[in-house]
């Protein structure tokens, strides 16, 4: 589909779902960040092996939010 008729078709059916990739460098916060927007506050965290996904919705959006992980190891 090009670049014209999405648009036109996104402007008609807006989507209300999203993935979203949270990149960094090791210790950058992301998990931090991903459990603080799926709980709404600030856990301990541990440095993570694969990766984390939660789900978090703002209003009638619904967001799958996924941290990679930023150990080399990992
Ligand atoms: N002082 C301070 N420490 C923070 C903040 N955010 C996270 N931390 C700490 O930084 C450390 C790493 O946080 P994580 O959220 O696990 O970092 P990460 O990016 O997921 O780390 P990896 O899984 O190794 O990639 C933890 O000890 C957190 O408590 C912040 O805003 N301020
Ligand atoms: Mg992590």
């Amino acid at each position: 589909m090009g670049a014209l008729p999405s648009r036109f078709w996104f402007l008609l059916f807006p989507a209300n779902e999203y993935k979203i990739v949270v990149a960094g460098l090791e210790n950058a916060s992301q998990a931090t960040t991903l459990y603080k927007l799926h709980l709404g506050e600030v856990v301990n965290t541990s440095p993570s092996i694969g990766s984390n996904v939660e789900e978090v919705v703002y209003k009638n959006i619904r967001f799958e939010v996924w941290d990679s992980g930023g150990d080399k190891k990992g």
